[in-house]
């Protein structure tokens, strides 16, 4: 169960409010709604104001603790991606961040988030708009090159009713660490876990028949995606039956770390 506690007021649209142990920023406009966890600058929800569901996943037993990753939405692996080190998918998404600056508009939302060193340093910032669509621009300050994914979580039907299309034809199967061939629309009927290189500007579609809605993800200055859904596999703060409405497809770079100052975006529409 969650609790939710208000806690500020910052200006009309936004608050501060606290999820179980979790301080989160609500947004609250014309354009839609958004939640985003300080712990992780992660985005858990966003409903633009045409939608009827959220855009993002969130697992409906998550228990928004400190120190532990949030199951769904938007968790930034920073700086390292999958199990290289400890904890998995890097630090960032089990730290404080702090909310460094926000515009209001009438069409437009923009929120900016950064991560300090314990020295104080700024190590990453990540940005993000809201209109009728997200974009999420995330920026890597350290001097040593990092991963990143943007490991978005989307909300769909029914995970044998959508199709994720605009692929390319090879990845890496992380499962059976092998490359393979591949359809560029993939159905999804079992646990996948591939990791695809892509171009610096790729778009690619989640077609949910059910919702009759189509999530477009941009991705910018990315080199990979990863497409991921874990199927009866048991992961933590997720129901058994959790994988049927969700299904991720990430902005990452993995095989090219970002440099001191380089960027990564996310472009999320819902058409
Ligand atoms: O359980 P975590 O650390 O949030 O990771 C979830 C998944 O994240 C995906 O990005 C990885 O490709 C998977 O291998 C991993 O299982």
């Amino acid at each position: 169960m969650t609790t939710i506690t208000f806690l500020k007021q910052i200006t009309p649209e936004l608050s501060l409010q606290q999820y179980n142990e979790i301080p989160v920023i609500a947004l609250d406009h014309h354009i839609g709604k958004a939640f985003i966890s300080l712990q992780g600058a992660h985005l858990f929800s966003w409903q633009p104001k045409a939608q009827q569901k959220d855009v993002l996943w969130l697992s409906e037993i998550e228990p928004f603790t400190l120190g532990n990753p949030i199951r769904g939405g938007v968790p930034l692996c920073y700086p390292w991606f999958g199990g290289k080190q400890n904890p998995a998918h890097g630090y960032a998404r089990n730290t404080l961040w702090k909310l460094t600056d926000y515009q209001i508009e009438t069409q437009k939302v923009q929120l900016e988030f950064c991560l300090f060193s314990e020295n104080h340093l700024i190590e990453a910032k990540i940005n993000m708009e809201f209109y009728e669509d997200c974009k999420l621009t995330f920026t890597h300050y350290g001097q040593d090159p990092a991963e990143i994914a943007l490991h978005s979580y989307f909300n769909i039907a029914d995970i044998e009713n959508i199709e994720v299309s605009g692929l390319p034809t090879s990845c890496f199967n992380s499962l059976i660490q092998q490359q393979e061939t591949v359809p560029s629309t993939r159905k999804i009927a079992e646990n996948v876990d591939c990791i695809y290189k892509i171009a610096t500007l790729e778009t690619h579609q989640i077609n949910d028949a059910i919702l009759n809605r189509c999530i477009e993800i941009t991705h910018k200055n990315a080199t990979e995606t990863v497409l991921w859904n874990p199927w009866h596999k048991e992961t933590s703060s997720m129901n058994k039956e959790s994988y049927k409405t969700m299904v991720c497809v990430e902005t990452a770079r993995i095989s090219q770390k970002l440099s001191q100052g380089e960027k990564v975006s996310t472009i999320i529409s819902v058409k």
